[in-house]
């Protein structure tokens, strides 16, 4: 691919089929990328995800929190959130996020994994609230995970490891053909946080 007609595109498709993955690396300096980390450990009203699955309460070690243009509410696994309103560095990294992938947001659900002990395992993110085929800009800060596509029918997975201060979009047919995880690991002991800004549409 030339030059010009990447710098139109993005970075390849990562996907083979039925759905557009584009990593763009890191965005962020490091400098950049520490700071955010740190701001978003101390500033983000974390809470522990609770999900009500065969009638029983449980709660993740990994933390979540949603913010968003207005005070949706968002049911998933039985459970209905309120999303906060933006802070100061959410608008700052939503801005960056819009200009690099082309797409606007109105939402984004944050995630804290204290360790490499916890992950997300598959699904799509394709429930009734968010836009169909909608892009999700996704930015990860801290420890480096490995982050997997797997498709729906022939099983192909796809692999990518997501850095400090990195984008990475997923958009049009993704969420409908293709499971995404984040597998837990021993190997990692430090946190990341991962912004994922989506569409609501209400
Ligand atoms: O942590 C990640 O990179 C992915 C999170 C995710 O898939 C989600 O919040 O739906
Ligand atoms: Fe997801």
């Amino acid at each position: 691919m030339d030059l010009f007609h990447e710098a139109a595109s993005g970075p390849p498709n990562l996907l083979p089929y039925e759905g557009t993955v584009h990593y763009y690396g890191p965005v962020f300096t490091q400098t950049e990328a520490d700071h955010y980390l740190q701001t978003l450990l101390d500033s983000i009203a974390w809470r522990q995800d609770e999900a009500v699955i065969m009638g029983k309460h449980i709660f993740t070690k990994r933390k979540v929190a949603w913010y968003g243009d207005q005070a949706f509410s968002y049911t998933y696994s039985n459970t209905t959130r309120h999303a906060l309103p933006w802070t100061p560095a959410l608008l700052a990294l939503k801005r960056v996020t819009e200009e690099r992938t082309g797409e606007t947001y109105n939402s984004c659900l944050l995630n804290l994994y204290h360790t490499g002990e916890e992950g997300m395992a598959w699904h799509s993110d394709a429930e009734r609230d968010l836009k169909r085929n909608g892009a999700i800009g996704s930015l990860s800060f801290g420890a480096e995970r490995k982050f997997l596509f797997k498709h729906k029918k022939s099983a192909q997975t796809v692999s990518v490891v997501l850095q400090h201060g990195s984008l990475l979009v997923m958009k049009d047919t993704t969420q409908t053909y293709w499971l995404h995880r984040l597998p837990p690991t021993k190997l990692v002991t430090r946190p990341r946080v991962n912004l994922t800004f989506r569409t609501i549409v209400t």
